[in-house]
């Protein structure tokens, strides 16, 4: 008989929340336990994610230790500081639940560039949920599976970093002039945004936003970047919102770096994604879209040298619901539990 663990989902009437028990429902080993919100506690599940039948009549309870405490996983998909005084009385409860903070608190090792970009006090790094990161030329994973906290990444650095880290790693592109350049789809604002969500508006437009290297996005690529082998990293990132629910397609630059060659940096990155399951290198000449990847834990991938300009071009299309959040969430869950990585995790997409 197969094993089975408890998740509760705090944050579940929102995006990612929603997402989190879409996936939950699919796997084989999670019994899913309590549903928490926040203005939404008291009200139907079905009131807030119609698409998620079998839990319609689930009641969302109160964010707090009440209700999350006694489960063996604790998803966070709450808005950024709110995961800390979550997280606290859990520990203090004595709960000893996995937690995945899908929130932004505990990514960053820089309290300076914490402060910088959020603007509010560091609460301290947690183990970053991205398994197939490049850290001094072993993967993360390795990291996560004896993790009990664990950092989900921010769907924007998904794509860049997995668009750039293998040319990084063998040396072949110079991180210290790389120019990102990201279309990104509305629900990546979650359900809050309201601004973003008048049709009227947004459908007929594409929107530039966060503009001037401002993103809070920045440093945590940076650091990732870092982690690859990157002595000196410069960033450029620019997203762009496109009328569009999900998806991204991240569109990264940098300079070849001397010595290298269209044949050396294929290799980089046919040798770094050869073994894994969710990063699919693209066969060459051909492109990665969002459609590629919609509804499934899957990063399409693609690199190409532009000789005339000297710089290399690496692309990457993520569902940021999936391999954004909610997918690597659980990919990152399923080896702190022990499991096989992509238990309950597909790379088969919706389409059209
Ligand atoms: N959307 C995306 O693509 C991605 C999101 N993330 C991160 O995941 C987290 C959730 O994002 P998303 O689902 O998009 O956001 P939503 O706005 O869609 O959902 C937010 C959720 O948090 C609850 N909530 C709101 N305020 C509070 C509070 N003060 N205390 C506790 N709970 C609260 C809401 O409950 P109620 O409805 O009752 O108000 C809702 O369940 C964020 O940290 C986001 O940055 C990370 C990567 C990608
Ligand atoms: C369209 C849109 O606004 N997208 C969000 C990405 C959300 C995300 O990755 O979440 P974190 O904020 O948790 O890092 C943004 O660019 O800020």
């Amino acid at each position: 008989m197969q094993v089975t663990f408890t998740a509760a989902v705090a944050g579940a009437s929102g995006y990612a929340g929603g997402e989190l028990l879409r996936l939950l429902l699919a796997h084989p080993q999670i019994e899913i336990g309590a549903l928490t919100a926040h203005a939404s506690a008291g009200q139907r599940l079905g009131a807030h994610q119609p698409h998620l039948l079998p839990l319609a009549d689930r009641v969302l309870e109160p964010t707090g230790v009440e209700a999350l405490a006694g489960h063996d996983v604790v998803f966070l998909a709450l808005p950024h500081g709110a995961s800390g005084e979550v997280t606290a009385a859990l520990a203090a409860a004595g709960s000893d639940a996995i937690v995945l903070d899908c929130g932004a608190d505990h990514r960053l090792t820089d309290a300076a560039a914490w402060e910088q970009f959020y603007g509010s006090p560091h609460a301290g790094a947690w183990p970053y949920g991205l398994p197939e990161l490049i850290v001094d030329g072993a993967r993360q994973r390795d990291t996560l599976r004896t993790a009990r906290e664990i950092a989900v990444p921010g769907c924007n650095v998904t794509a860049v970093t997995l668009a750039l880290q293998p040319g990084v790693a063998a040396g072949v592109v110079d991180p210290a002039d790389v120019v990102a350049v990201l279309a990104v789809g509305y629900s990546g604002a979650g359900k809050s945004a309201k601004t973003h969500l008048l049709a009227a508006e947004a459908l007929g437009s594409l929107a530039p936003y966060a503009v001037g290297g401002t993103h809070r996005h920045v440093p945590e690529v940076e650091q990732n970047l870092r982690a690859a082998g990157a002595a000196e990293v410069r960033l450029s990132f620019t997203p762009v919102l496109v009328p569009t629910s999900r998806g991204i397609l991240a569109t990264v630059t940098a300079p070849l770096a001397p010595g290298a060659s269209a044949a050396t940096v294929r290799a980089a990155w046919e040798d770094a994604y050869a073994d894994e399951p969710f990063v699919h290198l693209l066969p060459e000449g051909t492109w990665p879209t969002t459609a590629m990847v919609t509804g499934a834990n899957t990063a399409a991938v693609q690199v190409a040298v532009d000789e005339r300009a000297g710089r290399v071009v690496a692309l990457c299309a993520i569902d940021n619901l999936v391999k954004g959040t909610a997918g690597a969430a659980v990919q990152s869950m399923n080896l702190a539990l022990g499991l096989p990585e992509t238990t309950g995790l597909t790379t088969v997409g919706v389409a059209p």
